[in-house]
């Protein structure tokens, strides 16, 4: 088991990454829960295959679960579910002091997070992500929100969770389809900041995505290491060494949003296409060594994941997807910064790109064959 700290003055917390974990919660939440009756907040399919294994370890320690389930996708990150979760933790009298389990992918922490940030001005909550996604980066850092209308994470808050426990065993019952879409953020650490883990995961990345014990942890203990770094650097990404995580995301929010926030393109997936996109970007820039691009779009394919935004069968254009972007919360007095590579494993933030030039750039992606 791995144990990685995210050191943050006054509310710093362990994010253990291992086997059988979920087996364990009751140990290792114990000191976060005061009251026999604990909230559970649960994604549908998560809930199906692990929750019997989290309500028995709370047994042990004679906790009773409430469960809420939450139903699965995108679509619940909204205003909608938002208020009925609210209700629901307020119904439970859940308090300050409380803490609500979540139990699930990015999906449900991002809501139960927000939830918690907002209930009764802030009560605590513990990650149990069970997607590659989640472990990852989802859980970690303390981002929250929920979508509008308008684009993707729009309403939220930072609120760091107690604990994160991501139990790699749950990974097994997840879909082939979203392992992949985890696997795009785990590339993304190594793009943004790691030319040698990118090496790695070159080799290795079959390896991971296959679920073999070694190599998982070792990508998930990474990623998390990586972020909990980052974060603790630039905890609100005011600075701007947070924003590098947004990496592939000023892009993939804009395609997410296009294709209305639906299994059409998963958030992992559209997280991959933003990478090869923000890598295209950066050569057609002259910022990158050659060919820089071209592999971060061989290790995305590689990983089966999608590579070439003209296969999505958009029938828009790039200002409609740049008109997206304007919603994205880097914007700052009017310029939009964009994460840009020098190489690979070396992102950095550029804020004098013209978004004509982008849209541009986009017409001539869109329509490669
Ligand atoms: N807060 C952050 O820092 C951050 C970081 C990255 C992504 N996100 C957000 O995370 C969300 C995506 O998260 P995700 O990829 O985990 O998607 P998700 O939460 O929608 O889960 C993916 C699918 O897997 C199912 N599932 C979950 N665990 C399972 C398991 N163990 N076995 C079988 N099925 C399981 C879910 O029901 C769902 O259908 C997006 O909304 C994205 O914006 C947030
Ligand atoms: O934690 C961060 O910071 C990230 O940017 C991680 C991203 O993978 C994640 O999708 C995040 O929610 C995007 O942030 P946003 O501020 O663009 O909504
Ligand atoms: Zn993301």
């Amino acid at each position: 088991m791995a144990m990685i700290p995210v050191e943050l003055a006054g509310r710093s917390y362990q994010v253990l990454v291992g086997h059988g974990l979920l087996d364990d919660t009751a140990t290792h939440a114990r000191k976060f829960l005061r009251k026999a009756r604990v909230p559970v907040v649960a994604d549908a399919n998560a809930w199906a295959a692990h929750g019997e294994r989290l309500a028995k370890s709370l047994a042990t320690e004679g906790f009773e679960i409430a469960p809420y389930l939450v139903e699965p996708g995108e679509g619940s990150k909204s205003w909608d579910s938002l208020a009925r979760l609210v209700d629901w933790l307020l119904e439970e009298g859940v308090e300050r002091g409380d803490h609500v389990l979540a139990l699930g992918g990015g999906v449900v922490g991002d809501l139960t997070g927000f939830a918690c940030a907002i209930l009764k001005r802030g009560c605590g909550f513990v990650q149990l992500p069970t997607t590659l996604l989640a472990q990852v980066d989802s859980s970690v850092g303390g981002k929250t929100a929920i979508n509008t209308a308008a684009g993707k994470n729009l309403v939220g808050a930072f609120h760091q969770p107690s604990l994160v426990l991501a139990d790699l065993d749950t990974l097994a019952t997840l879909p082939a389809r979203e392992l992949r879409a985890g696997y795009a953020e785990v590339l993304k650490y190594g793009v943004l900041g790691d030319v040698d883990f990118f090496e790695w995961l070159e080799g290795q990345g079959a390896a991971v995505v296959g679920l073999e014990s070694k190599p998982l942890e070792r990508a998930v203990a990474d990623s998390v290491a990586a972020k909990a770094r980052i974060v603790a650097e630039d905890e609100r990404e005011t600075t701007g060494t947070r924003a590098l995580l947004n990496l592939g995301h000023t892009f993939g929010h804009a395609l997410e949003a296009e294709t209305g926030f639906s299994d059409r393109l998963l958030h992992g997936e559209g997280v991959a296409l933003g990478m090869v996109l923000a890598a295209r970007y950066s050569a057609r820039r002259d910022l990158t060594a050659d060919g820089a691009a071209e592999r971060v779009a061989r290790a995305v394919v590689a990983a089966g994941l999608p590579a070439e935004v003209s296969a999505l069968g958009l029938t828009c254009d790039g200002k409609a997807l740049v008109a997206h972007m304007l919603h994205d919360k880097k914007m700052d007095a009017g310029t939009l910064p964009f994460i840009l590579l020098r190489n690979i494993g070396e992102a950095f933030v550029a804020k004098d790109v013209a978004l004509d030039d982008v849209a541009e750039f986009l017409d001539g992606q869109l329509s490669i064959a």
